[in-house]
Parts: C-alpha cells; sequence; structure tokens
C-alpha cells in the first residue's frame, strides 16, 4: 500500500524506454486498482458484520432492559439435562425444565440458587447466601451513635430505653414484677426525625450488636426469598446476641392486606408471616429486642400490633422549636461557629424541618463558609443554607405531605 507515483523513476531519455515507463505505470495502476477493489470489498464485508452486530447489540440491550423491569422469582436448580435446566421455585415449588445459553450452562451446578423471569427463564445465578446477607442486612458491634447526639425527643428517648434497654440491662426487673417487658417496640414518624438514631442509640448503650435491615430489601429483589431473609434475620441476631434487630421501611412488608393477587402481594404476604410466626415463637428473647420503623403508620396491617408482636408504638414526629436548637448545637458541634450566630432563631426560621434537614442545614452552611475561604459558620451562612435546603425538600414535598 506504499506504493506511490514518486516510487517510480520517470524516464526522460529516449521513446522506448518512455514507453516502458509508462507501461510499467498502467500495470502499477491496474495492480493498485485490484487492490483498491479487495480492500473495498473488505470494507463492505467489515460493515455488514459490524451492522449484523451492532443489530445483536440492540437485541441484547432489549431483552436486557426487559428481563431487569419484570419481576425475579428465586429458585433452585435440581438438574443439568441435555434439554435444558430443571429449576424449582422457591414459594410454590413447581418444577419447570427451561432452556438456558451455552455459558450460562457451564457456570450453572445443581443446588445453586438462581433468578428466573416470569416465563421461567434463568436471568442470572445469585451469589452465595452470605453475599445476599451481606447486602441486606448491616450489623454494626458497637453504632457510634450516643443518646447525647439525639435533640429533643426525650419522651421518645425514655420509652426505648424502658422498653428496649430495661429488658436486655436487667431482665432480672421484668421477672421479679411478674410482666413480660414488650415484644416489639414500633417507631413511627416521618422520614429524617432520628428513628434509626434511637435504635442505634441504645444498642450502643446497652453494648449490643446493631443488625439492621429495611423491608424494601426484602420484597423488592427476588421473589421467593423475602420469607428466608426474615429466617436469616432472626439467626444471625441469635448468633450476635445480645443485638437489637432493627427494621426500617417495615411497611413494605406489613402493608394492609389488598384485595388484589398478583405475585408481589403474595411474596409481601409470605414474608410478613414469616415476621409474625418469628415473632410469635420467640418466646426466650431476652437478648435480642426487635425494634420497627415507619414513615407510614397508616399503611400497617393491624396485625402487626397486636400483643406480642409490635405491642410498643413510639410517635417520633419532627422536632419543635426547641428541638431543633439542641439539634442544631448538636450538629454544630464540631464546628466553628461565630458570635452572631443565634439558634434560637435558626430553630424559629425553620419550622417543619425534620432533624435530617437542621444537620443538612449545618452541612451547606459549613460549604459556604469553605466557599467564602472562611473556617468558621456566620449567622448569614446558616440562613441561606436553609433556603437552600427548604427549596430542596420543596421539590420532594409530595414525600412528605402523605404524612401530614
Ligand atoms: N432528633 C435528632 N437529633 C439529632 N440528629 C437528628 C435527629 N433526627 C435526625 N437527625 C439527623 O438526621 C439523620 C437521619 O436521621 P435518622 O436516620 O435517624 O432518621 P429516620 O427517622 O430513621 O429516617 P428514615 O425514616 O428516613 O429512615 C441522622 O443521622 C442525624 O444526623
Amino acid at each position: 500500500m506504499t506504493d506511490t507515483v514518486d516510487d517510480v523513476d520517470l524516464p526522460y531519455e529516449d521513446e522506448t524506454s518512455k514507453q516502458e515507463k509508462i507501461q510499467a505505470l498502467e500495470e502499477r495502476l491496474e495492480i493498485l486498482e485490484s487492490q483498491n477493489e479487495e480492500m473495498r470489498d473488505k470494507l463492505l464485508d467489515a460493515n455488514a458484520e459490524n451492522n449484523k452486530y451492532q443489530q445483536k447489540l440492540e437485541r441484547l440491550s432489549h431483552e436486557n432492559k426487559k428481563l431487569k423491569q419484570s419481576p425475579l422469582f428465586v429458585a433452585t436448580v435440581q438438574e443439568i439435562t441435555d434439554d435444558g435446566v430443571v429449576i424449582k421455585q422457591h414459594g410454590n415449588n413447581q418444577e419447570a425444565l427451561t432452556e438456558v445459553t451455552e455459558e450460562m450452562r457451564e457456570d450453572l451446578t445443581p443446588d445453586d440458587r438462581v433468578a428466573v423471569n416470569n416465563s421461567l427463564s434463568i436471568v442470572k445465578s445469585l451469589s452465595s447466601e452470605t453475599d445476599v446477607r451481606a447486602r441486606v442486612m448491616e450489623v454494626t458491634e458497637s453504632p457510634d451513635v450516643g443518646y447525647e447526639d439525639i435533640g429533643g425527643l426525650e419522651d421518645q428517648l425514655q420509652e426505648v430505653r424502658e422498653t428496649v434497654e430495661m429488658p436486655l440491662d436487667r431482665p432480672e426487673m421484668f421477672d421479679d414484677v411478674g410482666i413480660d417487658p414488650p415484644s416489639g417496640v414500633l417507631l413511627y414518624g416521618p422520614p429524617g426525625t432520628g428513628k434509626t438514631m434511637l435504635a442505634k442509640a441504645v444498642a450502643n448503650k446497652t453494648d449490643a450488636t446493631f443488625i439492621k435491615m429495611a423491608g424494601s430489601e426484602l420484597v423488592h429483589k427476588f421473589i421467593g426469598e423475602g420469607a428466608k431473609l426474615v429466617r436469616d434475620l432472626f439467626d444471625v441476631a441469635r448468633e450476635h446476641e445480645p443485638a437489637v434487630l432493627f427494621i426500617d421501611e417495615i411497611d413494605a412488608i406489613a402493608a394492609k392486606r389488598t384485595e388484589s393477587k398478583t405475585s408481589g402481594d403474595a411474596e409481601v404476604q409470605r414474608t410478613m408471616m414469616q415476621l409474625l410466626s418469628e415473632m410469635d415463637g420467640f418466646e426466650d428473647r431476652g437478648d435480642i429486642r426487635i425494634i420497627a420503623a415507619t414513615n407510614r403508620f397508616d399503611m400497617l396491617d393491624r396485625a402487626i400490633l397486636r400483643p406480642g408482636r409490635f405491642d410498643r408504638l413510639i410517635e417520633v414526629p419532627k422536632p419543635d422549636a426547641e428541638g431543633r436548637e439542641l439539634i442544631f448545637e448538636i450538629h454544630t458541634r464540631d464546628m466553628s461557629v461565630a458570635d452572631d450566630v443565634d439558634f434560637a432563631e435558626m430553630a424559629e426560621r425553620t419550622e417543619a424541618a425534620s432533624g435530617a434537614d437542621v444537620r443538612a442545614v449545618c452541612t451547606e452552611a459549613g460549604m459556604f463558609a469553605i466557599r467564602d475561604d472562611r473556617t468558621e459558620i456566620r449567622m448569614a451562612d446558616l440562613r441561606d443554607a436553609w433556603e437552600k435546603v427548604k427549596a430542596e425538600s420543596d421539590e420532594n414535598a409530595d414525600v412528605s405531605k402523605t404524612f401530614a
């Protein structure tokens, strides 16, 4: 391909050699033209191939998207046969024969857990059980939240201490008096008001392991898995006694029963039944306390509030002005604060803010100071920060309205 006209010495002596040179050049041109033709054919082939792959990619991307959208069920591989893979669905125990790609077949062995879609095609092989546990459970040996980090929830703190801390610290008191400590405590209230903090702080105070799991994680991932994860959760709690088991967003598994009969609803029901049976059968729960939390008390199935289950309800509301002032003080403890800062005034200004909002205001004020090359936060930073946080939470107002 490096041949060019320049490589050929042009003749100038006599007519014959001129003719020869022209002929040589013509031959060379012919060769180049045929090479060019050949290259063009190859290019066309490559383009055609490229188009083919592009189409395949599009098809697979589309298929992938579809698979990701539809609900997935968990199944166990029973047998790998020449005709396909025999799987058994969790939940309904139905067996089915399904086809798999060659690569997938090589990866599978009997007893593997797999995620399958509505038409029972295997979408992916699921990681080992410990991974699933790790994904949905947060286990903290000693959470770094103390009672002094919580602002404005004195009554709630008192109740949590009585119902969770006392039975863990002094179970004999309950024996002596002859009463059972409450089984489960349900904290309810708007988002960001300190429910998780309360649970962490009590675990910290009692040297208990804090085990957190979100209800939504249980039911939105793989259908057929929820009930098993609930069992796992209680197993993990037993392994880590003393433990505070915190189930966040319990409404995701304990919502009121609906008429609909979709597989998703059946899954939620199964998961909740498992939770109730774990709680009911949890006779000797001296060293494990269960705290659940929800932002949607209105949606809860009353069955979980029966005696012996979540029988102590504690409302965790948004803080009042006094609470907000305390929360401002807590979250600026490690900051340099200018003399003009007036937390009482900030507390008045920030009506309707949650504890999480107040924290966001403090962090944002710190950012304003940094942007201005200062190390001290001023009242103006806090005011501006509140405007910003308020504007952002107004955007999410729909969510808080649900609770109002
Ligand atoms: N009463 C409070 N005192 C001090 N800080 C608070 C308080 N409430 C909330 N916060 C701050 O907001 C953050 C979020 O609070 P937390 O996770 O406890 O809220 P939550 O009620 O569990 O919210 P969600 O319902 O969204 O899970 C906390 O880490 C803390 O920094």
